[in-house]
């Protein structure tokens, strides 16, 4: 090749991924502030007039997704009622996460993960890095073996535009023996994860890639929420809150939180406009308390 004919140009630069807050604030921002959980659990299959078995979990997954994937911002599944089927449970689970996010909804997988570093480093690979099956926008994560193991997944989301939601304070009546322990400092197991939280943030715009879980069950809080993060708020509908808590729970950080509804919703189907009347009637009532 003569010298005039080689390119002048560098090599193509690879532009990083763009963070999940950001995706996830651009995507709520269009769609409406609601999550919607993927929850087959027996019960419902039964009411929807399905077997509990692989073929009654995929017709429910794929009614679910394919009524709401192009409405809800967010889904998500609930890895524990995909995996009880084994393989072919989350075969159907993969496929779901692969069409909700072709039709523009982002996943966040309920896999509620922990353990020490080295092995968090593997389901970091399992679920946030993009060349696996499973990849997801986010994934649950329990903080309980110390915020410092989740290292690894925390560093695999950042490489991927991934986010992570790390368990603080919970929608269930048992978590306040070990949320509301206090350390040496006399800060609460939960506002240490929620401190570190809002390290991870730091400086994000519009809003940060690492989110907390803090129930919409829980009342009024003395908790810091403050973390330039998504709050994830579960407990809507089937265990007992309602839009209406909101405020109450979340003070200021109200425009960050990120409610989900599972069986509230899906107790709707299985005919696909009854889930989106369902979707569209939450979405208003958080709309009219969120904004
Ligand atoms: O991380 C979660 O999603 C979660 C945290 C929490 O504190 N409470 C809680 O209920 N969840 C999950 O949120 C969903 C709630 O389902 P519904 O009560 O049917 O809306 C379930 O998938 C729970 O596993």
């Amino acid at each position: 090749m003569s010298a005039a004919a080689e390119p002048t140009e560098g090599p193509a630069t690879v532009q990083p991924p763009e963070p999940f807050g950001a995706r996830l604030r651009r995507v709520t921002d269009a769609r409406g502030p609601l999550c919607v959980g993927i929850d087959p659990h027996a019960a419902l299959l039964d009411a929807w007039g399905l077997g509990d078995d692989v073929a009654g979990l995929e017709r429910f997954t794929r009614t679910v997704v394919d009524a709401l994937a192009e409405e809800v911002a967010v889904f998500k599944p609930q890895s524990a009622f995909f995996e009880r089927f084994g393989s072919r449970g989350v075969a159907v689970l993969e496929r779901a996460v692969a069409d909700a996010r072709a039709a523009g909804a982002l996943v966040l997988m309920d896999a509620k993960r922990g353990d020490i570093g080295s092995t968090m480093g593997a389901y970091a690979a399992a679920y946030l890095d993009r060349t696996s099956p499973l990849f997801s926008d986010a994934v649950t994560l329990s903080p309980y073996l110390g915020f410092g193991s989740l290292r690894p997944a925390l560093e695999t989301a950042r490489a991927n535009g991934a986010g992570v939601f790390v368990l603080a304070l919970t929608s269930n009546p048992e978590g306040p023996e070990v949320q509301h322990a206090t350390v040496a400092d006399g800060r609460t197991l939960a506002q240490v994860v929620l401190d570190h939280l809002a390290a991870e943030n730091a400086g994000a715009e519009p809003l940060g890639s690492c989110g907390a879980v803090v129930g919409a069950t829980l009342g009024r809080t003395d908790a810091d929420l403050a973390i330039n993060g998504p709050l994830l708020a579960p407990g809507l509908g089937a265990q007992g809150a309602g839009a209406a808590d909101l405020p109450r729970v979340f003070g200021d950080a109200l425009p960050n939180v990120l409610p989900t509804v599972s069986r509230g919703v899906l107790r709707h189907g299985p005919d696909g406009s009854a889930l989106r009347a369902a979707v569209r009637a939450e979405t208003e009532a958080l709309v009219a308390v969120l904004r």
